[in-house]
């Protein structure tokens, strides 16, 4: 081949070229000094330089030139054989590139040379770029041949054909001298790259073969590799690109390696894709640097005994043969969207209680180990303070009635979803309520003249109003259905004086009472202002004992006085199931969620703010406003009884320890709890204690006195049916079918009902107020109430029947007739 020498000098490398391109495999421990790597001593794992073998092999050389008589491509094809190797010259990037696919597992070249002098005829970058995205290229060693004056022209121009996959930059020349020089030091650096590459996939062959968790990081803390056996365990894609390690990792791996140790072994905490529960697993790792920067983390992480073969779940959830939600998410979109989620940075603390209980497991005694797990098992579900209901078979066997109501009242299961359409009848409730269904504040004219002077009975009344057996339906009588208005001016304007914690004026309170008492419906049974009153009573009463006299501030006990009185408002005398089965407008806006309670506190604070007459929150400045509409809020929701156990929970959990001899659930144990108020001191336990005190005036019915038990019980059995007639009536479905006025024994609904709402509860709350006869009311009203049962009493009639028969023989009391006096 004809050599034409006179073409240019002898090329110079790119800086790029010069400085050589090393693997980043190769390992160095980063503690050492800053020396030139090639006078390094070896790495802590010395694998790799073994594993870095380049068989000598024939130079093989691909040229691409678009002119079929180019000199300089030539010399190049010239130097290859005289260096014993082999030269193709191909004249376009289509030829080559066929080229490099169809001899991809044979024939890769180590050399290519790439005309880069004509742009228009062959674009070199763009070719350069496609040999890249090329399998099985990336050790080859790719030269650009360009114009010696382009070459001078830009000292920065070398850069863009590095970026576009050149590892080399050479003003043309047709000297087979430097040709030879180039191509065999094209060579050695083409071989050696690829005996790096072959040695990485080998070592990664290894690691996807261990049933350890491997993942390498970058300097950056990014995870570059990982085996098979983590992407298994923790439901990753193997050729996911660099994820943020603390996608993975909790936060205590990234400490581990960052301290500066070069190797390290520590539990860490391995978060699962589509899995709740993070896993905690011993690790030894390796920091990797070249110089003393780290280049790289690796983590080595050890399965725990049955967790690396299965590859799903926790042990637990594989002894409990649960479903792992990785199971059910193979396809890899849903993965990635799970993905997606296990990247928020959220880590509840339950979760790291649970992992801290899991590696507790490690090493201890399998008796512990069957502990830890049942607890761990337990603080999975997110029902914390859920608990089943207690005695539940005994329940369901027994008493069909009290099973009825107690699920009811704590389930929302009875929330039917298939239930018939209400073909465009949205105003689901009946007649006795459609009157006041709107939650439009109506005009008071008619109510707004209640005297604030009271004269005789209703003042003699009134100064019992902070007695346990105050007469809420004397009362109910005497104001002729506003019991609510008199009976909070007397506690909240008088013994209470809320006026001066909302610095408003004892007008505006009246105002406020009333517009509030005229929103509670006077036409149903139980749900009206006289239940409303007795609520607000029975609050009022609790906030004079010593305990929450000394705890809670003036404008707190207002808070409580103004939930209590409002905590019903705007009831249609249906429950929420009934509306969400109506699929009534409130159920739709509030999403089928405590829609009752919802309604009730939205509705007060819309119409206390409605109207500047009625606003006592309107000399409030904006904090104290904040932390009143808080309070009110929290505690009217805490009325939904579908809390009820959570809200019992919490409360116990705070302010009982456990004796030593209890049982392991702590609430249900003979022996006796002991109150520990120590607690008070965090805000967020007096919220507790302030949400069991409505909660317990709202249900106080059954626990006071026995002829105001009764006729609560009778009142809301009342209700009750009328929600079975209307249901009925309407082909809803029936939330409660025991409660039929036909069928249903109000006696054992009462029974059932202290059963297991009334006497727990109460039992806490009174030793924590001090006030035994809350217990003590309860367990005599269910004492009666049984034997009623023994003696046949089962129906409204029967239950009224009794109370005229007690009348008679009850001693006189002050008189019971209306009066007419205001
Ligand atoms: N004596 C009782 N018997 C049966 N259920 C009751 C009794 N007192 C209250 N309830 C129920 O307990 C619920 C407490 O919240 P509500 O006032 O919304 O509705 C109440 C009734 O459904």
């Amino acid at each position: 081949m004809d050599i034409d020498s006179d073409d240019t000098g002898s090329s110079s490398g790119s800086p790029g070229a010069r400085a050589g391109r090393r693997s980043s495999l190769a390992l160095t421990p980063e503690d050492e000094p800053l020396v030139d790597v090639t006078n390094r001593s070896p790495p802590p794992a010395n694998i790799p330089t073994a594993l870095i073998y380049s068989p000598p092999e024939p130079l093989e050389l691909l040229c691409v030139f678009p002119e079929r008589t180019s000199r300089v491509c030539a010399a190049a094809c010239s130097a290859v054989e005289r260096a014993g190797g082999e030269a193709r010259s191909l004249r376009c990037a289509r030829e080559t590139l066929d080229a490099l696919r169809r001899d991809n597992d044979t024939r890769v070249p180590h050399v290519i040379v790439v005309d880069a002098r004509q742009p228009q005829q062959l674009d070199a970058l763009l070719l350069a770029r496609a040999i890249r995205g090329t399998k099985n290229t990336q050790h080859v060693y790719l030269i650009a041949i360009v114009k010696k004056s382009a070459y001078l022209k830009d000292e920065f121009g070398v850069l863009a054909y590095l970026e576009a996959g050149f590892n080399r930059v050479m003003v043309e020349t047709v000297n087979t001298t430097a040709w030879c020089a180039e191509v065999l030091q094209a060579r050695s650096s083409a071989a050696c790259s690829r005996a790096q590459i072959a040695a990485t996939a080998a070592l990664a062959a290894a690691a996807d073969r261990c049933r350890d968790l491997v993942a390498i990081t970058d300097d950056q803390q990014r995870i570059l590799l990982t085996n098979k056996s983590w992407c298994r365990m923790l439901g990753w894609r193997l050729e996911e690109g660099p994820r943020p390690i603390h996608e993975a990792a909790g936060g205590e791996a990234l400490r581990l390696a960052t301290t500066g140790a070069r190797d390290w072994e520590a539990p860490v905490t391995l978060r699962r894709r589509a899995a709740p529960d993070p896993i905690m697993l011993p690790c030894r790792g390796a920091t990797i640097g070249l110089t003393k920067t780290t280049s790289h983390i690796v983590f080595v992480c050890e399965p725990s005994a049955g967790e690396g073969d299965r590859g799903r779940g926790s042990l637990h959830s594989i002894r409990r043969g649960s479903l792992d939600v990785r199971s059910v998410a193979s396809d890899g979109l849903r993965r990635t969207s799970l993905a997606k989620l296990q990247g928020l940075p959220l880590e509840a603390p339950i979760t790291k209680v649970i992992s801290l209980l899991s590696a507790a497991t490690e090493g201890a005694p399998p008796s512990t180990v069957a502990c830890i797990e049942r607890a761990v098992d337990m603080l999975r579900t997110s029902e914390l303070y859920s608990p089943q209901m207690r005695d539940e078979t005994k329940l369901r066997v027994e008493d069909p009635i009290a099973t009825d109501l107690i699920g009811a009242l704590l389930s929302r299961e009875q929330v039917n979803q298939n239930l018939v359409y209400m073909q465009g009848n949205a105003n689901v409730l009946s007649s006795r309520r459609s009157s006041n269904d709107s939650t439009v504040v109506r005009s008071q004219t008619n109510r707004t003249n209640i005297k604030h002077k009271t004269t005789g009975q209703l003042r003699e009344l009134l100064d019992t109003a902070l007695s346990w057996d105050f007469e809420i339906f004397r009362l109910e009588d005497l104001t002729r259905g506003r019991p609510l208005a008199h009976l909070g001016l007397a506690l909240m304007g008088g013994r209470f004086d809320v006026c001066a914690a909302l610095e408003c004026d004892e007008r505006t309170l009246l105002h406020w009472l009333t517009v509030i008492e005229t929103n509670y419906h006077a036409v149903n049974t139980y749900h009206n202002s006289t239940h409303a009153a007795d609520v607000l009573q029975a609050v009022a009463y609790f906030l004079e004992k010593d305990r929450l006299k000394n705890l809670l501030e003036p404008v707190e006990a207002a808070a409580a006085l103004i939930s209590a009185a409002a905590h019903d408002i705007d009831h249609p005398g249906t429950s929420s199931a009934f509306l969400c089965n109506a699929r009534h407008p409130l159920a739709i806006l509030y999403n089928d969620v405590s829609v009752l309670e919802s309604h009730h506190a939205a509705l007060t604070f819309k119409l206390t703010l409605n109207d500047d007459r009625v606003n006592i929150f309107k000399n409030l400045d904006r904090d104290t406003y904040k932390t009143v509409r808080h309070h009110v809020i929290d505690m009217i929701l805490a009325t939904e009884m579908t809390k009820h156990f959570e809200h019992l929970a919490k409360f116990v959990n705070v302010f009982y320890a456990k004796s030593s001899g209890s049982k392991e659930d702590g609430m249900h144990t003979d022996e006796p709890l002991s109150l520990d108020t120590t607690a008070l001191s965090q805000p967020e336990n007096v919220l507790l204690v302030k949400r069991m005190m409505i909660k317990c005036a709202d249900v106080s019915n059954a626990s006071r006195p026995q002829k105001f038990a009764m006729e609560w019980a009778r009142r809301i059995a009342e209700e009750y049916f009328l929600q079975t007639d209307e249901e009925k009536a309407k082909d809803l479905p029936v939330v409660m079918p025991m409660f039929d006025r036909a069928t249903c024994s109000i006696p054992r609904s009462q029974i059932g009902f202290i059963d297991y709402i009334i006497i727990d509860m109460m039992e806490a709350w009174a030793a924590f107020i001090d006030m035994p006869e809350l217990v003590n009311h309860a367990r005599s009203n269910n004492q009666h109430w049984r034997e009623l049962d023994e003696a046949g009493v089962t129906t409204l009639a029967d239950v009224k029947r009794v109370q005229r028969q007690n009348a008679i023989q009850a001693p006189p009391t002050t008189t019971a007739e209306p009066t007419t006096e205001e």
